[in-house]
């Protein structure tokens, strides 16, 4: 079943066009990052989903349901933690996930999500005294204390710690083999990566290209890089399938201590297909 169905998505802000015509499946369950550099439309695409802005044309199905016209049942049903929220901040960390969870029919416990985002140090302080990283922590808890069937993450991990990063990840990954579907925006490659069933890159308004991490802009198939070095010099060569090549060092007793063999990385495709749509 479809959780996200979009078709020729436009808007434009005074007449210019920053949503140009996207179409997206996501599926249920799916986990699926939406790509693109500063200003390419994402968080306008995202609040279109969320009901938060009005679009100028396309169908848009979120839940089965048209996120312009839908009401309070279906919004307690998707979760959103937004890029950057500055409200209630004289409420403790537990006071304000208690509030809101007051808003949803079937909330999570409010030690549950205190622990799910590793506040419990901070659950009695107030929110004007967190540091920006544990801030985004409460909005990620803030999002996904009504269970959601449908969560939004725009930029959830900006300003993590490493640590903090891959605890959130972790998250990510039990909530979706719970079941909940998940629209995630990142500028980190790397966790588009390690999060993403599908991404996709959108670059000016419009998807550029669409895929599994694996698979992206030809990656799966694109040329590997062959390194090693012998009597001091290196040598590198790009070939197509690396085990001929292999093969021949290795029947040659070639020293293979430096060898390397690399295929492009997302940052790699990312980069290449976002300078070919400039
Ligand atoms: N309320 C608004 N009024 C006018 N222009 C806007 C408004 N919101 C966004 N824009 C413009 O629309 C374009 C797309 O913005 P959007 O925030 O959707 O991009 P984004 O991909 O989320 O960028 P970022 O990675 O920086 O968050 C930008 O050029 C932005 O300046």
């Amino acid at each position: 079943m479809t959780a996200i169905e979009v078709r020729g998505l436009r808007k434009a802000y005074k007449g210019h066009e920053v949503v140009r015509g996207i179409d997206l499946d996501v599926a249920r369950g799916e986990v699926f990052a939406l790509l693109g550099p500063n200003g390419a439309g994402k968080t306008t695409t995202t609040e279109i989903l969320e009901g938060h802005r009005r679009r100028d044309s396309g169908e848009v199905r979120v839940l089965g349901e048209d996120p312009g016209t839908a009401g309070p049942e279906w919004r307690a049903r998707i979760g959103i933690v937004l890029q950057d929220t500055d409200d209630a901040a004289d409420l403790t960390v537990h006071e304000m996930i208690k509030h809101v969870s007051g808003f949803y029919p079937g909330p999570r416990p409010v030690a549950e999500v205190i622990g799910l985002v590793g506040l419990e140090e901070k659950k009695k302080s107030r929110i004007r005294t967190l540091s920006g990283g544990q801030r985004r922590r409460l909005d990620v808890a803030l999002g996904i204390v009504g269970r959601p069937e449908l969560l939004f993450l725009d930029e959830p991990t900006t300003g993590f710690d490493p640590e903090a990063r891959r605890r959130f990840w972790d998250l990510v990954r039990a909530l979706a083999a719970e079941g909940t579907t998940i629209l995630l925006t990142t500028h980190y490659l790397e966790e588009a990566e390690a999060l993403a069933d599908r991404l996709a890159v959108l670059a000016s308004g419009q998807i550029v290209a669409e895929g599994t991490p694996a698979e992206l802009g030809g990656r799966a198939s694109a040329a590997a890089r062959v390194t090693w070095h012998e009597n001091g010099v290196r040598h590198s060569e790009e070939v197509a399938d690396p085990a001929p090549l292999l093969r021949k060092l290795l029947a040659a007793d070639t020293d293979l201590s430096t060898l390397t063999v690399t295929r492009p990385t997302l940052e790699d495709v990312y980069l290449s297909l976002i300078g070919a749509n400039r």
